[in-house]
């Protein structure tokens, strides 16, 4: 896809301002959503555009995403560089702005031990771990258990003192430290001195770094369905690449 329109006039802008940050969701974006977590590849255009643009001269490079940090540095092959921000924007490569302590661990443990008796229970859900959450996976469940497994984790583990709730798509994530993607936007932001940032989203935790993005010059990007903040929106991961490759085009 060609992009044109006002969007495309958004990201010739974006692309000739001096100091810009370039950041993108992962899953549903930069990966297509898949019924395995494990299998979520990397679209390769999008990939070879965020390093393209990684190597380009006032313009910093981030993938922020709900995946564990070291999850997202595996599965999309991208590093340095390009900055990753794993745990919806709690995980730097520095690590947790809010410390992961014995007591919250402990926590976490109680989580991960709940939402594995409840897929032990409902064929088709499963469990993914990761440093400060976990989440309870629905997808490949029947409607009727996946309705069921949600409604026993939201009464059950997400109603404890001390626990953060972030629903996603076919998924309920429960994290012992609060995440913000926006906030991740803001760190990165002023590191790296950004006039504007241009950031492409799909899933609800994104909307709390589209509500960030207010300067003049920002570009929000909606990928998919459902209701937004964001300014612009684009169908898919096809449509993501296009958006990377026309910033890298309009800037070089
Ligand atoms: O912020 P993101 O990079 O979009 O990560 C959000 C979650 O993505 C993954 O789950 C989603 O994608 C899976 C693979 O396509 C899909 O099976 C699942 O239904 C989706 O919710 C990931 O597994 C989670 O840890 C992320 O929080």
């Amino acid at each position: 896809m060609r992009i044109d329109g006002p969007l495309g006039h958004a990201i010739a802008e974006f692309a000739h301002l001096d100091r810009v940050l370039l950041a993108s969701d992962y899953d549903g974006c930069v990966a297509p959503i898949v019924s395995r977590p494990e299998d979520a590849k990397p679209d390769p255009r999008s990939v070879a555009a965020l390093a393209a643009a990684a190597a380009l001269p006032g313009m910093d490079v981030a993938l922020v995403s709900g995946r564990a940090r070291a999850d997202l540095a595996a599965l999309s092959g991208l590093g340095d560089p390009v900055v990753l921000v794993g745990s919806h924007g709690a995980e730097f490569d520095t690590g947790f702005a809010d410390p992961v302590t014995a007591e919250k661990r402990a926590l976490l443990d109680r989580v991960i031990t709940e939402f594995e008796a409840l897929a032990a229970r409902f064929p088709g859900t499963s469990v993914e771990i990761k440093p400060a959450s976990t989440t309870l996976h629905v997808r490949n469940a029947s409607p009727e258990d996946a309705d069921a497994a949600l409604a026993l984790a939201a009464e059950g583990p997400a109603s404890w003192e001390g626990v953060h709730v972030t629903y996603g798509k076919a998924v309920i994530e429960l994290a012992v430290i609060e995440t913000s993607k926006g906030h991740a936007l803001d760190r990165l932001r002023d590191i790296g001195h950004a006039q504007a940032v241009l950031y492409i989203g799909d899933d609800i935790t994104d909307e709390k770094a589209f509500a960030r993005l207010n300067l003049p010059g920002d570009v929000s990007v909606k990928v998919g369905d459902g209701a937004t903040s964001a300014r612009y929106r684009i169908d898919g991961p096809d449509d993501v690449a296009d958006v990377l490759e026309a910033v890298v085009a309009s800037r070089s």
